[in-house]
């Protein structure tokens, strides 16, 4: 039998990308045909230096691209991420290490280009581990149940004394981008990512591509006394009804709020819309308030928890320096990591002021892969229970509290979008 030639390459020309689209297409089980008109209306979105194919002569087998994008840290500042996305390899030529060739070059050019961490969203759990990755922020999503939830249908109002009204296409890309941008420099917004004027362009039917089944979403203001937006809500409805009684479902894309109230209001606003029996949240952060704003929290009933965002350091020191600590504590760190690209001991100084993480050579506190620091970082995941599941070890004892004590979070990290 011949052996097969396989390269991997950066891809060169704008032409490659339909076959490339292909490849996608066919990885994800999505179809085994895309038209030339999509590939060249998703080709603007690429940048060509970052997207990578696995070629089987003059086949496309395999896919890999990153994007830049910022992601927030505890505290609210973010970096640089370098987002990796359309990973896959046609089942033809699974298991014969593309995928690992492929990341091993993303992650180095990543590293070279000063990125703090490389971010991903998971298809399979078993897959990024072994890179480095950690998952690192998870998802909720819940399905209220109206008639049970006990909201009286007379309530009177955002508790901030504004308003919620409807908003068209327009006013959302005139109002959603500045209102998420503020959104995700909030202190508790560890996870959050940046969205690019496509993803807006998107969101309102502004940018299609061709074949999709685009409806315009509900899309509702919410506006503070004094008129400021402070939040939006994205929804659509699943029209139901069962011999003359509506059984319509609220299916919420997106919520965003930056304040409390905000939130209140949006929440109660799709919950007591006419018709509808039901409200499914779409992914939320674990510890989203909806259940608690009802009546009967029980109305809410969970119908997904799953991990969503994995993290894989690239920068340790700049990744830990740049997020926040609420309470002040020294820890040395060491972090093994096979791919050589952040491992190395660490001392870390930190406290609410601040922080300052070196490479030292004391004596360790805690021992740990670098994929585990992923899992750390946003503060959603214990070290004590890494320490009792064999994934961290303490060379002092305490250890793992103290990591505890510095790195977790009092909302938990969340990461509102698919990428
Ligand atoms: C961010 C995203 O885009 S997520 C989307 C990921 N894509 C998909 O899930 C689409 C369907 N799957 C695929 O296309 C492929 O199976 C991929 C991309 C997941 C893996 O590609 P491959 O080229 O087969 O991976 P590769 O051969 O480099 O695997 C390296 C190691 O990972 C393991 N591995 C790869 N995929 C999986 C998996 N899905 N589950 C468990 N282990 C896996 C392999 O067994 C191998 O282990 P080994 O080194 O101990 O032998």
């Amino acid at each position: 039998m011949a052996r097969m030639s396989l390269e991997i390459r950066t891809l060169t020309s704008p032409d490659e990308l339909p076959a490339w689209f292909r490849a996608v297409a066919v990885g994800f089980l999505r179809s085994s045909e895309v038209s030339d008109e999509e590939a060249a209306s998703r080709a603007p979105g690429i940048e060509l230096a970052r997207t990578q194919g696995a070629f089987d002569g003059d086949r496309c087998v395999g896919t890999f691209r990153t994007m830049p994008q910022q992601l927030t840290l505890p505290g609210g500042a973010s970096l640089p991420s370098c987002a990796v996305t359309n990973v896959t390899v046609s089942p033809t030529h699974r298991r014969r290490g593309l995928l690992s060739q492929m990341m091993a070059r993303a992650l180095t050019a990543a590293k070279e280009r000063g990125d703090a961490m490389a971010s991903l969203i998971s298809a399979e759990y078993p897959i990024y581990g072994r890179y480095g990755f950690g998952p690192a922020a998870w998802i909720a999503e819940w399905e209220v149940e109206i008639a049970r939830a006990g909201l009286d249908p007379r309530h009177s109002g955002p508790a901030d004394g504004g308003s919620v009204r409807f908003a068209d296409a327009d006013e959302v890309r005139a109002v959603g981008p500045e209102l998420y941008e503020r959104y995700r420099g909030q202190p508790h917004r560890q996870g959050v990512i940046d969205r690019t004027g496509r993803w807006w362009r998107q969101l309102t039917g502004q940018h299609r591509y061709p074949g999709d089944q685009f409806t315009m979403p509900f899309f509702a203001v919410h506006r503070d006394a004094a008129g400021e937006a402070q939040g939006l809500v994205v929804y659509s409805v699943k029209e139901h009804w069962a011999t003359k009684l509506p059984e319509n479902t609220v299916e919420v894309s997106s919520l965003t709020a930056l304040t409390p109230a905000a939130e209140r209001a949006l929440w109660e606003f799709v919950l007591s819309i006419d018709w509808v029996a039901r409200v499914r949240s779409g992914f939320r952060a674990p510890d989203d308030v909806l259940p608690l704003l009802l009546p009967d929290p029980r109305a809410a009933r969970l119908q997904t928890v799953a991990d969503f965002l994995w993290l894989r350091p690239l920068d340790v020191p700049r990744l830990l320096e740049s997020r926040s600590y609420a309470v002040p504590g020294t820890l040395v760190l060491d972090l093994h990591d096979a791919a050589g690209l952040a491992g190395g001991r660490y001392h870390l100084e930190a406290g609410p002021d601040g922080a300052v993480c070196e490479p030292c050579d004391a004596d360790p506190d805690l021992s740990l892969e670098i994929g585990e620091l992923g899992t750390l970082l946003l503060g959603d995941e214990s070290a004590v229970r890494l320490a009792a599941l064999g994934r961290a070890e303490e060379q002092r004892e305490g250890a793992a509290a103290s990591a505890d004590a510095l790195f977790r979070t009092s909302r938990r990290a969340w990461c509102p979008d698919v990428f």
